[in-house]
């Protein structure tokens, strides 16, 4: 093939999994905070691969500096949209031949520790394997920022209040109706905001609390619906969470049905079924899996 018939349609780079641990120490409390980020880079770089010309390479060990220096300097690791922000924004403004920044952060839980019944003011525990997510790209071009958050493998299971009947039925179709199972989902939630505004993103906006109210309405649904299916209380947390978040523009969510089915008996002549149903197999897979976006009509005013 001749190099006319080509050409280098997009390129980004830069550092991936670059583990962070930051520790904030005031007086006798200490916070711990733990990341993984993906800083990437987007911008006047063709050259360095179609020309071998690495005058334009931002070193991918820079951008995992970068990482480690702004975390040094910041007040804000914890509130990861914010740190998030912090390094686009010095990207940008450090290298004018960039003009995408991508930083992409993994919050890891470290919980508080309750010893003697008190929180104990330096010791964590890794309470689940759940974690918040964002994802920061900012431009240039318009000064445009995106920001998408997620939540991240929390996994949840109700051993009543779910039932699954009345579906579409022809030759292919062997499911028994059932008025009473077992849910269980992994929850993969991922909101956005949108704005031409950092700076209205970055002081108008409460991060943390939009985190805090996804899991907490997407647990209390959980727990509280009378679940016709996994879609319609999916639709429920989508709902509630644009209704209280006024800041958040769309959410997906990716659900598993993560399948516990009634392990059959007859041939013992023991009943595991209807009323007498409570040793079940949890199938891992295949699995059902869930998704939809639910957005607003009108954009989210910010
Ligand atoms: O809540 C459910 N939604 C489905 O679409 C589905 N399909 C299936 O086999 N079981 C279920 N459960």
């Amino acid at each position: 093939m001749s190099s006319s018939q080509v050409y280098l349609k997009k390129a980004r780079y830069g550092k991936d999994k670059v583990k962070l641990m930051k520790v904030y120490r005031d007086n006798k409390w200490q916070t711990c905070v733990e990341l993984t980020i993906c800083l990437t880079l987007e911008g006047d770089i063709e050259t360095s691969y179609t020309e071998a010309d690495n005058s334009v390479v931002v070193t991918t060990d820079t951008c995992k500096n970068t990482c480690y220096i702004l975390a040094k300097r910041s007040a804000n690791v914890d509130n990861i949209e914010v740190f998030g922000q912090e390094i686009t924004e010095h990207v940008l403004k450090q290298y004018k031949h960039i003009h995408v920044a991508h930083v992409e952060i993994i919050k890891h839980k470290w919980s508080r520790m309750v010893v003697d019944g008190e929180l104990h003011p330096h010791s964590f525990v890794r309470d689940g394997e759940d974690v918040t997510t964002t994802h920061v790209t900012q431009y240039r071009d318009g000064n445009k920022i995106t920001i998408e958050s997620s939540l991240k493998n929390l996994l949840v299971l109700k051993t009543t209040g779910s039932a699954f009947h009345s579906f579409y039925r022809d030759e292919y179709t062997t499911l028994p109706e059932v008025w009473d199972r077992i849910f269980s989902t992994s929850v993969d939630a991922t909101w956005r905001f949108t704005s031409n505004s950092p700076s209205v993103l970055r002081h108008q906006v409460n991060f943390p609390e939009i985190h805090n109210s996804v899991k907490k309405i997407t647990m209390d649904t959980f727990a509280k619906d009378d679940s016709a299916s996994v879609q319609a209380t999916m639709y429920k947390m989508q709902q509630q969470i644009l209704r209280d978040n006024k800041a958040v523009g769309e959410i997906d969510y990716a659900l598993p049905n993560k399948h516990y089915f009634g392990v059959d008996m007859s041939k013992f002549k023991i009943d595991n079924t209807d009323k007498n149903l409570d040793v079940y197999q949890p199938v891992a897979d295949p699995s059902g899996l869930i998704t939809a976006t639910v957005s607003r009509k009108t954009a989210a005013k910010l």
